[in-house]
């Protein structure tokens, strides 16, 4: 069935990611590797971290979706995303772009920059990184976001629309235009930004569901995020910690159904 035809609910590309087990090439920072990876597993998906110039053109031509995350750089690195991008375009498969940190060091504007004219299917970051992005002043601090995610809403558009691809903000509620049509993702937790590489984690994740929907990705990274916030909203009733929230996070990931997710995440059609 092609994307157009076929039910692009949350629930239901859940039910089809975990069917389908979509192979995901991560190029993702030392912080992440193993929390995407497990994360992938839970949800259904099959990860690999593959990062040398070498093979990771080869690699994302045979994977389902590619994602690049540019947490833990070094000139080598930004050879073997280059290469991925470019293999991801060749083959026609999407690819994600988590733009950590962009905006602190010229290092990773250059970056960044240059992974843009490789047009992402989909950038996905928390609102510090997208108003950097499309060229405003954010109050970013490293890695973390130092801005709320509805300063970023307008943000979000206008790169959605001059980079001709989808855009997710994620912070205590979701924003995902793809410059047209928005939406927002209620749920989740605030022991979410208390463990490191969670977004990392569900760009990871957005991959998996570009895999198995690639001409819809807007549709795609709704689900994912769908997925986080009721997993983060479940895990969060039996936590009493970042610790023990983060194992419930991945049962919580591991055994989500159509119920739980109608129930734990709500969509806000804007
Ligand atoms: N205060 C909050 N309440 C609910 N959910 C949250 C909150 N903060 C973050 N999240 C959720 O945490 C997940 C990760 O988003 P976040 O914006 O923290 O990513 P990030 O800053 O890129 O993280 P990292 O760089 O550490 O991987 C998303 O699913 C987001 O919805
Ligand atoms: C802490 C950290 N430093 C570089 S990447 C990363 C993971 C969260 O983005
Ligand atoms: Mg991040």
């Amino acid at each position: 069935m092609t994307d157009d035809a076929k039910n692009l609910s949350p629930a239901q590309l859940l039910t089809d990611m975990r069917k389908a087990a979509p192979l995901v090439h991560c190029i993702t920072n030392y912080v992440a590797m193993n929390i995407a990876a497990n994360t992938l597993l839970a949800a259904g998906a099959s990860p690999a971290m593959v990062h040398a110039p070498e093979e990771s053109g080869e690699f994302a031509a045979i994977a389902g979706a590619l994602t690049v995350n540019i947490g833990t750089l070094s000139t080598e690195w930004v050879e073997g995303m280059k290469e991925a991008a470019k293999g991801a375009n060749s083959a026609g498969k999407p690819w994600i772009l988590d733009p950590v940190a962009h905006f602190a060091t010229q290092f990773r504007r250059n970056t960044v920059a240059e992974l843009l004219t490789l047009h992402p299917t989909i950038i996905r970051g928390n609102a510090s990184e997208i108003i950097a992005l499309a060229g405003g002043q954010s109050a970013g601090q490293g890695v973390d976001s130092g801005d709320p995610v509805e300063q970023a809403e307008e943000a979000a558009k206008n790169l959605a629309q001059s980079q001709k691809c989808v855009v997710a903000v994620t912070g205590t509620a979701d924003f995902i235009t793809d410059g047209i049509q928005s939406v927002r993702v209620h749920g989740g937790s605030d022991l979410m930004p208390k463990i490191t590489a969670m977004g990392c984690s569900l760009t990871a994740l957005v991959g998996a569901f570009a895999a198995i929907c690639p001409r819809a990705p807007f549709n795609a990274t709704i689900a994912a995020l769908a997925c986080f916030a009721a997993a983060g909203k479940m895990a969060q009733q039996s936590a009493s910690g970042p610790a023990s929230f983060a194992t419930a996070f991945l049962d919580a990931l591991y055994n989500l159904d159509a119920a739980a997710l109608e129930t734990n995440a709500r969509i806000e059609v804007l």
